[in-house]
Parts: C-alpha cells; structure tokens; sequence
C-alpha cells in the first residue's frame, strides 16, 4: 500500500492543521465566523477575540453603542499612562460573498498548497484583527514593556458607513478617556514590494434626483418629460465625470484624488402599464448616484453644481443629498493626517517599517471610506495600514486571500510598529 500512495498525500494537508494553536489557526478560526452583512455575527467574533485576548494578558471590555451591534475595546497598560495612547482599530464586519462565485466556500478559510488561505475578510480587515493580537503576544513573551498604553478597538458596521460603530464609539465618554494620541486602522493590500500608506479617505455621498412631468402618449413629442429631463441631468452628470476620469487617465492624478460619481440605480415607468405598446411616458423618473469627494474637493461646488445643473429646479426636478460622515474636522479642516516631520508619529512609524526590512509606498488617499475619518474629525492624527505587500488588491471581490507568509509578516511589522510607537515620549502628543 505504501508504494502506491503518492508521497504527497502523505503530507499532511494544509488546510487540515487547524487542531493546533498556531497563528494562522487564530487567524483561520477568526476567518470561519460569518461575518458578512446583512446579518454580521458581531457575537461569535467578539467572544472569539476576547478568548484570544484573555490568552494574550490584555484588559477587554465589551460596549454597546447600538444593541445589537457590540465595540469589543482591550487595553495593554503603559507605564506612563499620563502620555496619550495608542489605538489601533479593526471592523468586525465583511462584506457578503456569493459562494457559487468562488473556489471554495468564502467562510471555510481554506489554506492551498501554496499557501493562499481564502476567506471573505482575509484582507478585509480580518487579517490586521488577529495580527494586532500576535504582535502583543509576541511582544509580551520577549519581556518587552510599552511605556504608553496600547488599545485595540473592534467595531460594528464598517462596511454600512459606520454610524452606529466607529461614529458613536468615538462620541463616547469611554473613548475620551482612552484619550488617544495616534490611530492606526486598516488599509489596502499592495500588488507591489511596498506597504501602502492611507493618510486621508474620500467621504461619500448618497444623490437621488428625482424629475416630475406630465405623463403622456407615447407617440408624443413635447417638452419636460419627466424622462428627458432625467436623461438631461444624466448626461450632465456623466459630463463631469468623465472630466475628472480623463484627469485620472491622463496620469495626473490618483483616482482617489478626484471626484467620482457613478450612476447605481435609476427607477422610471412601469413596463407597458397598457399592455403590449409602450405608449405611456411617465410622470416620475429617479436615480441614484455614489458620490466620493477627496479631502481638497470643495463640497460647496458640487452642492452648486446639483442644485444648478443636475438638478435644476427649472427642469421640475429635485433632489436629496445623504453625507455619509464628516467631511471636516471640528475646526472644519479638510480630514488629514500629515505624513511629514510635522507628525511624530509619522517618522517613528516610518522607522518601524524600515526596522523590519520594509518599504512605504507614497501616502495616498483610500479611493473608498474608512472608518479612520472619525478619528480624524476629532483631530486625532490617522493612518491607514494593513501589512500586504506583493498580494492582488482582493477586498470585495471573489476569492479573497492573503499568503500565510504575507500574513505572518504582518505579525511582525505590527510587533515593530507597536514596540515603537508605545516607546514614543513626547509630551506634547
Ligand atoms: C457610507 S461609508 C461606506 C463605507 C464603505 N467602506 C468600505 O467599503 C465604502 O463604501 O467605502
Ligand atoms: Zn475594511
Ligand atoms: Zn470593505
């Protein structure tokens, strides 16, 4: 029986090691916890992280913002906790996945031969939630001692624009008495050698225009139709949009350093109301756009230009604009963490990276939304950051995975990044 058993198969299979404790079964036991809206399992996933972090030695505390809808907060004690700490942040949500799509089931976390472990969450953000949590570990057992205190949040509803978890967390009192000096939260996977760096998100907007007209024959030309006018306001939309695309394509600017607005939905007419011939214009026409502004965009300008060209009175029409979230911080600054010697924070996380043999791409701004503008608003510097380097860009799309060697990286980077930031003592921040 022996000889005719392929040697391989006598391996033990990858994805079949997770009896044991190791880091990635932490971080494959925190992927197999459905996660995904519409209904995110935020209990499984905190019990999970608080068993992890009573394991680890840290402090937990479970709070409730929102029922439903848990903040999971641990705390590592400095020995000056006078200095303002550190928090790194990390959403317990993911976005669905649809399991017919991929080549294995998106909450099997399921580890390939050459070490892919494929999971909804595996970059977003389910990887930096169990690193940060490795890197203590790790910290801990080499008698290493932070002088500020070092706090890991764990909130809800990421994903959905964050109102009732990141925004109420940081309204709380509990989050001002942490009183934080410096945020670190999730950021983007990189194709390249470089770990990218997130110093400002887009803020997002919800448009719905809506057009009234008379209703009429079908066969009849006339004026202000509700349909032409939405058609009008469409193509002047799509006007504007391909002029900040064409800027993008033209390689003098990032695309999350534009305006962006896409159509997501338009909703007119009823499908031949009087049977076979489609002869009824209708009197209602609506559509939707995801408007994403960057920090420098003057959201003044674009009110105008809706209320003036997209969705001008004189065309019957009107409109509702939804602002997903700050768009400027209580002294109504644009929400950005600097990333130069004015921020301490900066050249000591820089360093951090380099200690472990790593590379910082340029700062860029996330082209979508994170919940790190929160803390922004508050005046708090920032930075977005997940440890991915030479890894496909995945988060939201079909197969997500990240490397176990990318992923045990990670638990390094982080080991540094925390080592010296905690180590920082400047009073003054
Ligand atoms: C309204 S804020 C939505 C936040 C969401 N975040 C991740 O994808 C996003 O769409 O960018
Ligand atoms: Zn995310
Ligand atoms: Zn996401």
């Amino acid at each position: 029986l022996l000889f005719s058993t392929p040697i391989h198969s006598l391996q033990k299979p990858h994805d079949q090691d997770d009896e044991q404790d190791t880091p990635i079964t932490r971080f494959q036991r925190y992927l197999r916890i459905k996660t995904a809206h519409p209904d995110p399992d935020y209990y499984s996933a905190v019990s999970f992280l608080k068993a992890e972090a009573q394991s680890v030695g840290l402090q937990a505390r479970t709070l409730e913002y929102a029922p439903g809808k848990p903040v999971l907060l641990l705390t590592w004690p400095g020995s000056n906790p006078s200095f303002p700490s550190l928090l790194f942040n990390s959403h317990l949500d993911s976005v669905p996945a649809e399991p017919s799509k991929w080549d294995h089931p998106p909450f099997s976390a399921v580890r390939s031969p050459d070490g892919k472990i494929f999971a909804r969450g595996a970059q977003d953000d389910k990887c930096i939630a169990v690193q940060y949590l490795d890197a203590i570990r790790n910290l801990k057992e080499k008698n290493f001692a932070p002088v500020r205190t070092v706090h890991i949040s764990y909130v809800p509803d990421e994903e959905i624009g964050g109102a009732d978890g990141a925004a109420k967390f940081v309204a709380s009192k509990e989050f001002q008495e942490l009183n934080v000096g410096f945020v670190l939260d999730e950021g983007q996977a990189s194709p390249g050698d470089e770990f990218r760096i997130f110093y400002a998100d887009r803020s997002p907007w919800n448009l719905i225009i809506k057009a009234k007209g008379t209703p009429g024959h079908g066969s009849r030309m006339y004026d202000n139709s509700a349909m032409e006018n939405l058609m009008k306001s469409v193509e002047s939309i799509t006007k504007f949009r391909e002029s900040q695309f064409d800027v993008v394509k033209a390689g003098e600017a990032a695309s999350s350093e534009v305006i962006s607005i896409n159509p997501v939905y338009v909703k007119a007419g009823i499908p031949s109301p009087t049977g076979f011939v489609m002869n009824m214009q209708p009197s209602e026409a609506e559509a939707g756009f995801n408007i994403r502004l960057p920090p420098a965009a003057d959201p003044d300008l674009v009110k105008r230009r809706i209320a003036e060209e997209w969705a001008p009175a004189r065309w019957n029409m009107t409109y509702q604009i939804s602002e997903l979230g700050p768009i400027r911080d209580y002294m109504g600054r644009p929400l950005i963490t600097p990333t130069n010697d004015s921020n301490p924070w900066w050249s000591i996380f820089k360093q951090a990276i380099n200690a472990v043999g790593g590379k910082l791409a340029k700062p860029e701004i996330l082209s979508s939304t994170t919940d790190a503008r929160y803390m922004r608003q508050l005046g708090i510097p920032a930075l977005g950051f997940s440890p991915m380097s030479n890894t496909p860009i995945l988060l939201h799309e079909h197969n997500e995975y990240l490397k176990d060697t990318v992923y045990l990286k990670g638990i390094e980077v982080y080991e540094s990044i925390i080592s010296s930031l905690s180590s920082l003592e400047v009073a003054s921040h």
